[in-house]
């Protein structure tokens, strides 16, 4: 049997050139501007020029592109690996990003040509978000009118593989601040406040993660904290920047975990390595360690490949 498995990502610019046109992909979205498209394509194209220069500055400093599309390939890669152990099924990953190259359209065609018997659709989001998941479920059935049964995982913020391997990455970081007093700080994409009192899951989803990894953790001090806020909305807090600063009152070290960030791209190698730790060098942090996101950890593409084998035996025996 031909399975095709559809990874879900936000995708980011691969040039400079791209920034701006990226933006403005990402502004027009109705998950991010809930206004009607008279008014939300010429306010998308208005943002999108204001946020270029500070966008452009920020992609700069990781040599003017993001890395996400490498990243998601080789977990692309990575989960095919271990899907096909001991198993005669074709499994093919295809990565699918929301906001910047392969976009749906193209996606949907690669998919067409390889005739696939099932298709899962997996978010490489752990926790569900209307401006995310549904995003990328909406965009993708506007395109794809496959006969093809079609699966989906919807969300797994407590998945096993996926915890597993946090608390290993934390268990680290944690060993590198060593014995002196320290925080973890389990740092995840804000939101606008309105969009969860609206009813988005999102927010509840960290906070059953960072209580999953925390458990295994041993008694350390832990918060859960809201970073890259972008507009002028109220976005839901605290944010990670007061806990930094906190943590720099408090006099303990910090090891933050980007729980809600599966890859690296520029709200980890630029907001977190390179803001965030200016930040905590000057609220007088002791010592400032950010754990890397799980990208290829063997557990969590385990993880993964128990998602789509438990998503595809709902309906049938896969074996
Ligand atoms: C303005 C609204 C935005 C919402 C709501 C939002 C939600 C959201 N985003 C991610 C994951 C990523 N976002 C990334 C970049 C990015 N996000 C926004 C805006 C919103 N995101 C902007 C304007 C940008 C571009 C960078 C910038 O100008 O600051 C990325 C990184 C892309 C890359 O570099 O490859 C990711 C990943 C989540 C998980 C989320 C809601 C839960
Ligand atoms: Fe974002
Ligand atoms: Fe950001």
């Amino acid at each position: 049997m031909k399975i095709a498995i559809i990874l879900f990502n936000l995708g980011g610019p691969d040039s400079l050139e791209a920034v701006q046109p990226f933006l403005r992909n990402l502004f027009s979205d109705p998950a991010i501007i809930t206004l009607p498209s008279w008014l939300r394509l010429p306010l998308a194209h208005f943002i999108s020029k204001r946020r270029a220069p500070k966008a452009l500055g920020i992609y700069e400093q990781i040599g003017g592109g993001s890395p996400i599309l490498g990243q998601t390939e080789a977990q692309a890669r990575a989960l095919e690996e271990a899907l096909s152990q001991g198993n005669h099924h074709e499994w093919r990953g295809y990565v699918c990003m929301r906001y910047w190259h392969p976009l749906t359209d193209a996606v949907v065609k690669s998919v067409a040509r390889f005739a696939p018997d099932r298709i899962v659709l997996l978010p490489l989001y752990p926790q569900f978000s209307t401006t995310t998941t549904a995003s990328s479920f909406r965009a993708w059935h506007k395109v794809a009118h496959f006969k093809t049964p079609t699966r989906t995982v919807e969300s797994y913020p407590v998945e096993p593989g996926f915890i597993a391997a946090s608390v290993e990455l934390v268990k680290q970081g944690l060993s590198e601040v060593g014995a002196a007093p320290r925080r973890v700080l389990f740092s995840a994409h804000g939101l606008p406040e309105k969009v969860i009192k609206a009813g988005d899951p999102y927010q509840r989803q960290v906070e059953q993660t960072a209580e999953a990894i925390a458990s295994q953790l041993g008694g350390v001090d832990w918060t859960v904290c809201y970073q890259s806020r972008v507009g002028p909305l109220k976005w839901i807090g605290p944010s990670t920047d007061a806990e930094i600063a906190r943590a720099g009152a408090d006099k303990v070290g910090v090891v933050l975990y980007p729980l809600s960030f599966v890859s690296e791209h520029s709200e980890t190698l630029v907001e977190l390595d390179i803001e965030y730790r200016h930040l905590a060098d000057k609220a007088g942090v002791p010592k400032y360690v950010r754990v890397p996101t799980v990208g290829t950890h063997p557990q969590f593409i385990a993880g993964l490949a128990n998602l789509v084998r438990a998503a595809l035996a709902e309906h049938e025996e896969m074996a």
